[in-house]
C-alpha cells in the first residue's frame, strides 16, 4: 500500500465556531480503529497548530505560509496529498502552495465542492469570517488585508476554476465570479453528481497538467452531514458525493484533496466523520 501524505490542519481561525480544528485529529483516531484486515489506506499524518499568540489575521497568514510549504513540497516530488481543515481558509494555503511547487502554474485547475462561493473579501463579506473569502484571494481578487494572508504570487487563473453545488451566496461575491468568468455549477442544476465531476475534470484536463480538488463538506446536505459550521439546506447526498469520488479515484491529474469544516459539536452519532473517512477510502484507496 503506498503511504498517502496527510496534513490535518488544528484551526478555526477563519470561521465562527471553535471545534473544527479537531478533525484531522479525531479522523486520525477514526482510522487508526480501523482492524489491519480492514486498512485500505496507510497514511502519515502531520498536524499544523497556528501560533499562540498575536492577531488572528497574523496566525493565518503564517498557518497559510506553513500548510503552502507542505504542498510546494509534495507538488515538487509528485506525491499525492489530503489536507484536512479546519475551515476552509485553509484553502489559501493548500492551493497557494501548490501553485509555488509547479513548473507551469497557469497549467493548474482547481474543482470547488461547496455550499457557498467563498469569494468574499473583507469589504463584501457580511460575517468578516475568512473562509467565506479563500477563493478571492486564490483568483487575486483580494483586498490588501486578505492579499496578505494569501502565501503566493501565482493565482489560479478564473478559466480554471469550477465551483459545484454552490446555494447559499452574496451578491457581492458572485459578481466577482461573473466577471472573473469563473464556471459555477448550483446545486439545483445537479441531477447526478457524478457527470457533473467527470465533465468538471475533462475540461479542466485540456488546458491543465495539475487539478486540485477542494471539498467544504457543507456541499453535502445536512442531513446526510450535519458536522459543518454553516450548514445549506438542499445539498448533495452523501452516497452522490461518495459515488463521484469512486469513480475518479486517483485519477491520474489529481494532485490532492482537500476536506474542510468539519464541525464536531454539530455532528450526530459521528455520521459527517464517518462520512470524511469514507471519501477519503472513496478517492485515494484501490477499490
Ligand atoms: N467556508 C464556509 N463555510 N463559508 C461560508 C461563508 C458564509 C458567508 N458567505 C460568509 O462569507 O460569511
Amino acid at each position: 500500500m503506498a503511504i498517502l501524505h496527510a496534513l490535518g490542519i488544528v484551526s478555526c481561525l477563519g470561521g465562527p465556531l471553535h471545534l473544527c480544528g479537531y478533525a484531522a485529529e479525531m479522523l486520525r483516531d477514526e482510522f487508526s480503529r480501523q482492524l489491519p484486515n480492514q486498512k485500505r489506506l496507510q497514511i502519515q499524518w502531520q498536524l499544523l497548530h497556528p501560533e499562540s499568540q498575536g492577531l488572528k489575521e497574523e496566525k493565518l497568514t503564517q498557518l497559510n505560509k506553513a500548510i503552502s510549504q507542505f504542498t510546494e513540497y509534495w507538488t515538487k516530488e509528485n506525491r499525492p496529498f489530503l489536507i484536512v481543515g479546519g475551515d476552509h481558509s485553509c484553502a489559501m494555503g493548500t492551493w497557494g502552495g501548490v501553485l509555488n511547487g509547479l513548473s507551469q502554474p497557469g497549467q493548474f485547475g482547481l474543482i470547488w465542492l461547496d455550499a457557498h462561493m467563498d469569494a468574499n473579501t473583507f469589504a463584501t463579506s457580511p460575517s468578516g469570517n475568512i473562509h467565506g473569502m479563500p477563493v478571492a484571494a486564490l483568483l487575486g481578487r483580494a483586498d490588501e488585508k486578505l492579499a496578505a494572508m494569501y502565501p503566493s504570487p501565482r493565482i489560479v487563473k478564473p478559466e480554471n476554476l469550477i465551483l459545484i453545488g454552490v446555494r447559499n451566496y452574496e451578491k457581492e461575491e458572485y459578481e466577482l465570479l461573473r466577471q472573473a468568468g469563473v464556471e459555477i455549477v448550483f446545486a439545483d442544476q445537479i441531477h447526478g453528481l457524478a457527470p457533473v465531476l467527470i465533465k468538471a475534470i475533462d475540461k479542466l484536463s485540456q488546458s491543465c497538467q495539475s487539478i486540485g480538488i477542494s471539498i467544504d463538506l457543507d456541499v453535502v446536505d445536512p442531513e446526510d452531514a450535519p458536522g459543518v459550521e454553516t450548514p445549506a439546506q438542499d445539498g448533495i447526498k452523501a452516497s452522490e458525493l461518495l459515488a463521484a469520488l469512486s469513480l475518479i479515484n486517483r485519477h491520474p491529474k489529481v494532485c490532492g484533496l482537500e476536506l474542510s469544516e468539519f464541525t464536531p459539536e454539530k455532528d450526530i452519532n459521528n455520521k459527517t466523520l464517518r462520512l470524511m473517512k469514507a471519501l477519503i477510502e472513496a478517492f485515494y484507496a484501490k477499490p
